[in-house]
């Protein structure tokens, strides 16, 4: 039997461009030479998207995987569909190629899912109250230590970029209530473990950023940093002696060195941190789209599977029209492999040290 992994990548809502991005990255040879590769979704839907790419737009016979040579399990329900024009139909379809993807994962047909993105609007209007998917594989696995990583490996230097997001799916003005430091201390752990389980690196450097405009200025701009992040990140890092704490980092200035890093070629890296803790979605999000927007992914670490997206939401003002770059699904379905590698790898070694 292969020893090949085998992932399910699920479709997103049929009106995005989820179908064009995996059928781009299908049609590369090389990003399934390490994987075996299954896509939960509407079959009907997905060759109407293809003919209509060939047909509708200048994309190539070569650029797209043909429908009929991949495999395809076949979730079909009642869609209204116009490419670019989601609606609640494309919503309920999308949260049910999910919720299939994750069900079969958890029966062991799959060892990851790599999900194309979905409209959260629209899942809310099909009446699925979740604020993304992130949120639904975490209720189904029944983790509640769970998080939003991305990683991107830069294309100038292949130095890797990682950034945690401490709170995710939240109004702004809910964040200061959000973060104390029993959430955060659980973020860190997380992050601590999924380095060394999910990327091989142990004694890792975090750098951490302060919620405030320059981390409060002493408390001149905002007290949460005095109050209790300071301390906290104090406590911590004499909690782990392994590890190297940087922070409260500025967070405007947090990601000076990343960027420097991420854009460099001259062979000189800044001393840069293996992950980066952003205190929210934004603070996170923004830097690491403005350096990586067609490469980075999003993993859900905590799992008890393996999850990664491309970083991209459903793009409607372009879906059907043939431009929609796929590096970042290309990179998705990659970082799967190497995550369930090194898990693997990880708990062999983890049994061998037990058994000595
Ligand atoms: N993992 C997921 O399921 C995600 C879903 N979303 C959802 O997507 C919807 C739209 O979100 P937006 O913030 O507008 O982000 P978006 O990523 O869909 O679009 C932002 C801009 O980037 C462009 N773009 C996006 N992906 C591209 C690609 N692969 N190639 C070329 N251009 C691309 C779009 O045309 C648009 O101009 C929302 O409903 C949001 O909830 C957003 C992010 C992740
Ligand atoms: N901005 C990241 C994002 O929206 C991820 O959402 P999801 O993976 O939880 O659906």
């Amino acid at each position: 039997m292969s020893q090949l992994p085998h992932l399910a990548i699920t479709m997103g809502d049929p009106a995005g461009i989820g179908s064009e991005v995996i059928l781009k990255a299908l049609a590369d040879p090389t990003v399934t030479t390490d994987c075996h590769i299954s896509i939960i979704g509407d079959r009907w839907l997905l060759k109407a998207t293809y003919q209509h790419l060939l047909t509708q737009t200048d994309i190539s016979l070569k650029e797209l995987a043909n429908p009929d040579n991949l495999s395809i399990i076949d979730c079909p329900g009642e869609v209204q569909v116009a490419l670019g024009e989601g609606n609640f139909s494309t919503g309920a379809a999308s949260f049910n190629f999910l919720t299939t993807a994750i069900d079969l994962t958890q029966q062991g047909k799959f060892q990851g899912i790599v999900t194309a993105p979905i409209a959260k609007n629209l899942w809310q209007q099909a009446g699925y109250n979740y604020p993304g998917q992130t949120e639904v594989l975490a209720e189904k696995a029944e983790v509640d230590r769970f998080g939003m990583l991305f990683a991107a490996k830069s294309p100038h230097n292949g130095w890797i970029l990682r950034a945690l997001l401490a709170t995710t799916h939240i109004p702004l003005s809910q964040v200061p209530q959000a973060l104390n430091p029993e959430l955060m201390s659980r973020k860190l752990d997380l992050l601590l473990d999924s380095l060394s389980t999910d990327f091989g690196i142990d004694d890792a450097t975090i750098a951490i950023a302060g919620l405030n405009p320059h981390s409060g200025e002493a408390g001149n701009l905002g007290t949460e940093e005095v109050t209790w992040l300071n301390s906290w990140l104090k406590k911590e890092q004499a909690k782990r002696p392994n590890t190297k704490l940087i922070g409260l980092i500025p967070p405007d200035t947090m990601w000076v060195k990343p960027g420097q890093a991420w854009f460099g070629n001259s062979g000189k890296t800044p001393s840069v941190a293996d992950a980066y803790l952003a205190l929210y979605h934004d603070q996170g999000l923004i830097p690491v789209k403005l350096m990586a927007f067609d490469c980075a992914v999003n993993t859900t670490i905590g799992l008890p599977f393996v999850r990664t997206s491309p970083d991209h939401g459903t793009a409607f003002d372009i879906a059907g029209k043939g431009v929609a770059e796929a590096n970042s699904m290309k990179a998705a379905i990659e970082l799967a492999v190497d995550i369930i590698k090194s898990r693997m790898k990880f708990s062999k070694s983890f049994v061998n040290s037990n058994s000595q």
